[in-house]
C-alpha cells in the first residue's frame, strides 16, 4: 500500500495536524504526528469535560470494533512538561488509506492544561520507535510499526511547509516533493528516537549581502559534532548553545532574554541562513524560517520584537531538529537501516 495525508499548520506553525480515521463507522480526528514519541492517544468519551475545550472526541461507545485492552494504562510527559494519561483500547485506524486493525488507541482520562488549551488537536500519533511506547504492563506498537509490512517501502516522508499545508506520505518517496538528490544518514534508534549525528554548521560569509532567504555560498564551516533527533512534534530548532550564540551574533540587536523565554531580536533585523552539516549533506535553513513569531504583540504587523526559530535548552542531551528545520528539508524516515534521508525542496 501507499498513503498520503495533508499536514495543516496551526497558528505560527506551532504544530501540524493530520486527519486520522478511528473506529467503525470511521470517526475522523485531527492528530499531531510526532516523530519524537511513540504513543497514539486521543481525547475521548473518557476525558473529563472540565479538561475539554471543544476538541473532537473518540466516542468509544459508538465504535462497533472498539475492544478494551483490560488492565493496561498509559501515562506520558512531553519535552515541554505537558502530559496525559489513561486507558487503552484496540480499534481500526486508517491514515491516508493505510488501515491497521487492532491498533492500540490510548484514551485520555486526564490531560494537562496545554492540551486542554490546544483546541484544534484531538491528540497525538507517535512515529518514533516502539521501545518508547508508554503503555504498561505491555508496550504497544505504533501505527507505522503495525502498518510496515503492508507498505510498499518501509518508510514515511515528511514535507512540512511554512504557513500552508504540506503532507506525510507512507510507503513511497514522491520525487516531485524535493530537488536534487536525497542524502542519507544512519539512525541510532537505541533511545527510541530518529537520532543521528551532525558534524557542524556554517553561516554566510560575514560581508555577503545575502538577504534573509539568501542561499549564498555558506561562509566558514565550524566543526561542532553533536547528536540530534528529527522531531516533527517540536515547533522550533533546539541547538547547542555554541551554534545559537554564533548565529545570533550575526543578528543585530539579538538577545537571549530568559523572561520572554529565549532568543529574541528586532523584527526588522536581517536574518542569515543557517547551514547544518549532516554527513556530506548541507541542510540550509533560510533566515525567513528563523524569524519565527512576534514576541511583544500577537501580530507581525505590530510586533517590534520577534522570537527566534533557533533556541537552546539546558539539560537536553541532544539537539532537536523540529519543524523549523523540517520546513526547509524533505525528510525520509526509513525503517530499513534505520536511516534518515534529506533533500532541499
Ligand atoms: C500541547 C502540546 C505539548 C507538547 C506537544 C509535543 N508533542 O511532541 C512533542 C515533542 C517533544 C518530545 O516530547 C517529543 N516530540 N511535544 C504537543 C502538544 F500538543
Amino acid at each position: 500500500d501507499q498513503g498520503e495525508v495533508s499536514a495543516t499548520p496551526q497558528l505560527f506553525d506551532v504544530e501540524y495536524l493530520e486527519p486520522v480515521q478511528i473506529g467503525t463507522p470511521p470517526q475522523t480526528l485531527m492528530l499531531n504526528f510526532d516523530t519524537g514519541s511513540s504513543d497514539l492517544w486521543v481525547f475521548s468519551s473518557q476525558t473529563p469535560s472540565n479538561q475539554q475545550n471543544g476538541q473532537k472526541l473518540y466516542d468509544i461507545e459508538s465504535s462497533t470494533t472498539a475492544q478494551r485492552l483490560d488492565n493496561h494504562t498509559w501515562s506520558i510527559t512531553y519535552g515541554d512538561g505537558s502530559s496525559s494519561a489513561g486507558n487503552v483500547f484496540l480499534d481500526t485506524v486508517s491514515v491516508g488509506g493505510i488501515t491497521v486493525s487492532k491498533q492500540a488507541i490510548e484514551s485520555a482520562t486526564t490531560v494537562s492544561d496545554s492540551f486542554t488549551r490546544d483546541t484544534a488537536s484531538s491528540g497525538l500519533l507517535g512515529l518514533a520507535f516502539d521501545s518508547i511506547n508508554q503503555v504498561r504492563p505491555t508496550k504497544q506498537k505504533t501505527f507505522i510499526s503495525n502498518a510496515l509490512d503492508s507498505l510498499e517501502l518501509p518508510l514515511f516522508t515528511a514535507n512540512l511547509k511554512k504557513g500552508k499545508p504540506g503532507n506525510y506520505n507512507f510507503g513511497f518517496i514522491d520525487p516531485t516533493e524535493f530537488t536534487g538528490d536525497l542524502s542519507f544518514v544512519d539512525v541510532d534508534s537505541s533511545n527510541g528516537f530518529w537520532q543521528f549525528e551532525a558534524s557542524g554548521f556554517s553561516l554566510p560569509a560575514a560581508n555577503s549581502t545575502g538577504g534573509s532567504n539568501s542561499t549564498a555560498a555558506p561562509g566558514v564551516a565550524v566543526s561542532l559534532p553533536h547528536t540530534a533527533i528529527a522531531d516533527t512534534g517540536t515547533t522550533l530548532m533546539i541547538l547547542p548553545a555554541a551554534i545559537a550564540e554564533a548565529y545570533y551574533a550575526r543578528v543585530a540587536g539579538a538577545q537571549n532574554n530568559t523572561q520572554n523565554g529565549g532568543w529574541v531580536f528586532p523584527c526588522n533585523a536581517a536574518l542569515p541562513a543557517l547551514t547544518l552539516h549532516i554527513g556530506t549533506y548541507r541542510a540550509v535553513v533560510p533566515g525567513e524560517l528563523i524569524k519565527y513569531a512576534p514576541a511583544d504583540t500577537d501580530s507581525f504587523e505590530t510586533a517590534t520584537s520577534c522570537f527566534g526559530g533557533i533556541q537552546t535548552m539546558q539539560g537536553v542531551p541532544f539537539a532537536i531538529y523540529g519543524d523549523i528545520f523540517l520546513k526547509a528539508q524533505f525528510t525520509v524516515f526509513d525503517f530499513d537501516g534505520p536511516k534518515l534521508g534529506f533533500a532541499p525542496k
